[in-house]
């Protein structure tokens, strides 16, 4: 089988949050069950700035290609590289000046404009590229439109009407909403403009559109596939998902266990594994050093996070005035929302003893506070699977999380009778219910025994992408077999 996988970011050439390190990493997975994967993405400024960093090389395959679907003149070329640590990935680069010269991925004159841009370049590559793949795999709302596309003004092109479609939501939180006169510019029969097709509110919907007509659809744990089908959950799209409910799966993503192995990675201080991992002491006073927090043996509680209300922030500003009664350190790495900037930087100017605040993008201080912070706070309101609470497990960094979606799926409460268990949380989405986890784990951090059993517990659950990856394959599959 031959797989297109199509995503706005993809690491290392340009990652903005989670989906970026998951189509940067399954691609290699599935590549080991023997199937043949290729990426599409847009050429962005970013993939550019990373490629000395990275050691990639671009070379261009084909140029000025028209889109006669759209309402617009604009063409584009397709430059070429290889996913670096796979076989044999090649990953395809839409390039267009006019639609991609922002500085950042989620940037652009129009944001709906450019997904459709990129969205129709992707299948006119195809129906270009002398390849025949059996799926096309999109991700989020940007590329949601492929499936429809394919299932409309595509549904009798020879070589695209057999392509199958998967959709892999990975957050519910952003849809791509926009007015309905992006119908014509995108060149999409008006019968779509719907309640069965992409119409929602007066507006339309892409990623109701993926949702419609992908033929199977998945989202990134099994917790979230079924949270997202009931109201509280459903962004307003909870009905769209139930009528799809019998092809909607719930995968758990995995993590990249050879980008993120505490015994290699050359980011961080000091290397270490299970026997060695008193030497996560060395990394935290050197991350104190680094960051000019006092150089002592206190717990240290990391965050990295986009800072927006998914992540469970407004609960979090309830509560750290009493956390800053312990003796403990936090370090925080974000961007995002003023209003979360202005909180911690308030929080910082406060107890500047306690806090690092570190408002920017920065990979390798990132694994630093993975490798060196002893627990890792994520109390999302949501999280459709959460990788920052696994590369933490993996470091031997403590999950403090709310338990909901794939932080449901990965964090197990620490039990102290059975010493079962990797980390600590609360279910109702309540700032005392998050005091007390914190509270908890601060505790244990000074039973030692205790403490000692959650590091083991936590490095040595099974994160890596071996066990999805197999499940991607039988997704795709399952694909294949409606549009024969
Ligand atoms: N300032 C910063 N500097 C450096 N690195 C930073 C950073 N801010 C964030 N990151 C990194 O970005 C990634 C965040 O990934 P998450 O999966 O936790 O959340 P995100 O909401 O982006 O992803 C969405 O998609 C993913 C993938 O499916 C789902 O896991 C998730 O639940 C969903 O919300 C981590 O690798 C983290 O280290």
């Amino acid at each position: 089988m031959r797989i297109a996988m199509v995503s706005y970011e993809v690491y290392p050439f340009a990652k903005v949050g989670g989906l970026a390190d998951v189509v940067g990493a399954l691609p290699k997975y599935i590549e080991r069950q023997g199937l043949t994967v290729d990426i599409f993405m847009p050429y962005h400024k970013k993939v550019d700035e990373n490629a000395p960093k990275f050691g990639y090389t671009i070379e261009k395959v084909s140029e000025a290609i028209p889109v006669p679907q759209l309402l617009t003149e604009e063409k584009f070329d397709i430059y070429k590289t290889t996913l670096p640590g796979s076989r044999n990935v090649n990953v395809f680069l839409i390039s267009n000046r006019y639609y991609f010269s922002a500085n950042e991925v989620y940037e652009g004159p129009d944001l709906a404009e450019q997904a459709i841009f990129f969205s129709d370049a992707v299948l006119e590559s195809i129906k270009k590229l002398d390849f025949n793949y059996d799926v096309i795999h999109v991700n989020d709302w940007q590329t949601a439109l492929i499936p429809v596309y394919l299932k409309s003004v595509y549904k009798n092109d020879e070589k695209l009407s057999k392509i199958a479609s998967v959709l892999t939501i990975h957050n519910l939180g952003y849809q791509g909403i926009f007015e309905p006169s992006y119908m014509k510019f995108a060149g999409l029969p008006d019968y779509l403009f719907s309640i069965d097709g992409i119409e929602f509110y007066g507006n339309i919907n892409f990623l109701k559109g993926g949702i419609l007509f992908a033929d199977v659809i998945n989202t990134v744990s099994p917790t979230y596939a079924r949270e997202i089908q009931a109201k509280e959950y459903g962004e307003k799209l909870d009905g769209v998902l139930r009528v799809r409910s019998a092809d909607l799966y719930g995968i758990l993503n995995g993590i990249d266990y050879e980008e993120y192995n505490p015994e290699t990675d050359k980011r961080i201080y000091v290397n270490y594994n299970l026997e060695t991992v008193e030497k996560k002491r060395e990394n935290k006073r050197m991350l104190q050093r680094e960051l000019g927090l006092p150089e002592r043996d206190v717990p240290m509680i990391g965050m990295i996070n986009r800072l927006v209300d998914q992540k469970g922030l407004d609960i979090m500003a309830e509560v750290m005035d009493y956390v800053s009664l312990f003796d403990m350190q936090f370090v925080l790495l974000g961007t995002g929302d003023e209003k979360y900037e202005e909180m911690f930087k308030s929080l910082g100017e406060k107890y500047p003893e306690k806090y690092s605040i570190n408002l920017k993008f920065d990979i390798v201080l990132a694994q630093r506070i993975y490798a060196g912070a002893d627990m890792f706070l994520m109390p999302s309101r949501y999280e459709p699977c959460g990788l920052g609470q696994m590369y933490s497990l993996r470091y031997g960094t403590i999950p403090i999380v709310r338990y909901t979606g794939g932080l449901a799926d990965t964090v197990k409460e620490y039990d102290p009778q059975t010493k079962d268990g990797n980390g600590f949380g609360f279910e109702p989405y309540d700032p005392a219910y998050l005091l007390k986890a914190i509270a908890k784990a601060l505790y244990y951090y000074n039973e030692k025994e205790h403490w000692i059993t959650l590091i083991r517990n936590a490095m040595t659950t099974d994160l890596s992408w071996d066990k999805s990856a197999k499940e991607y394959v039988k997704l795709y599959q399952r694909a294949k077999s409606k549009v024969q």
